[in-house]
């Protein structure tokens, strides 16, 4: 059986078909489901095993990237059963699934405070993403260093440098304070983080740190691993051909994009469809 997953669209969001493509591609079943059909119960979150909110720009970025969109989530109930959205996707927590949230998914996962979820809090705000240092929209690639003591499921295996684009004006990673930096160090929770391709250590310089994120955070989990929210976008790289250099440079066929959801479905696999 292939693990099932839903990818989130409406209200702004535009990268749900090109994730959808690459979870396929993965070996998962993926549906693309408006948020209309879960407030209107005609989707539960209980039919699937991944939950991913795509890219893109959810009600306009107004009041800033996944602000309206996490408040909506917060307090929506299902028409009908009067059910709270959001106890949905606590549930589905709960029940050992993944969930994947990919630039403005990440923004929206990091307000509605289920990222990074110190201690198992889910709901508490510690975090968010704010405006790039730039002051502009970044649209380019970037390397990233990996954490290999991480409990992150979806970066299980990959090492070395990573190479994923970012297009973001708001991805600039910011902590309450020192000790919630700390605590993520220490938990392994900070999963990415830029990283200048020179040094391969992690990096504040422009443009390889095109936010200005502090400890160049790039990607965070939760405590368990199975939450994930990351700025660039790992399912635009799910193709060699999808390398800005691919005709010049020798480049293996599977892609780190790719091996990234096949994590999560062998994860999915091991666990849940055993
Ligand atoms: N590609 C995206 O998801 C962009 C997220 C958000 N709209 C921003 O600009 O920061």
């Amino acid at each position: 059986m292939k693990p099932r997953a839903l990818v989130l669209s409406g209200y702004g969001i535009n990268c749900e078909r090109e994730t959808a493509h690459t979870l396929r591609l993965a070996g998962a079943e993926a549906e693309i489901v408006h948020f209309s059909e879960l407030l209107y119960g005609e989707k539960h979150l209980r039919d699937y095993h991944l939950l991913c909110f795509p890219g893109g720009f959810l009600d306009g970025d107004h009041l800033g990237a996944a602000q309206a969109a996490a408040h909506r989530l917060r307090h929506a109930r299902v028409v009908g059963s009067g059910e709270r959205l959001l106890d949905q996707i606590l549930e589905f927590i709960e029940a050992g699934k993944l969930v994947i949230g990919i630039c403005n998914g990440f923004q929206l996962l990091v307000k509605l405070g289920l990222l990074p979820a110190l201690g198992g809090r889910y709901g508490e705000r510690r975090v968010s993403l704010t405006y790039n240092d730039s002051g502009r929209f970044e649209d380019r690639w970037v390397w990233l260093r990996v954490n290999p003591d991480s409990p992150c499921v979806f970066t299980r295996g990959l090492s070395g440098l990573l190479y994923f684009p970012v297009r973001h004006g708001e991805g600039k990673f910011v902590a309450q304070d020192e000790d919630v930096l700390r605590e993520l160090f220490r938990k392994g929770q900070i999963v990415l983080q830029y990283a200048h391709p020179q040094t391969g250590r992690p990096t504040q310089e422009y443009p390889f740190n095109p936010n200005g994120s502090v400890e160049a955070v790039a990607g965070i989990c939760d405590p368990t691993g199975r939450i994930f929210g990351l700025m660039p976008h790992p399912e635009a790289f799910n193709h060699f051909t999808n390398h800005p250099r691919w005709t010049r440079e020798q480049l293996p066929p599977e892609t780190p994009g790719l091996k990234l959801f096949k994590n999560a479905v062998a994860y999915l696999r091991e666990t849940l469809l055993s």
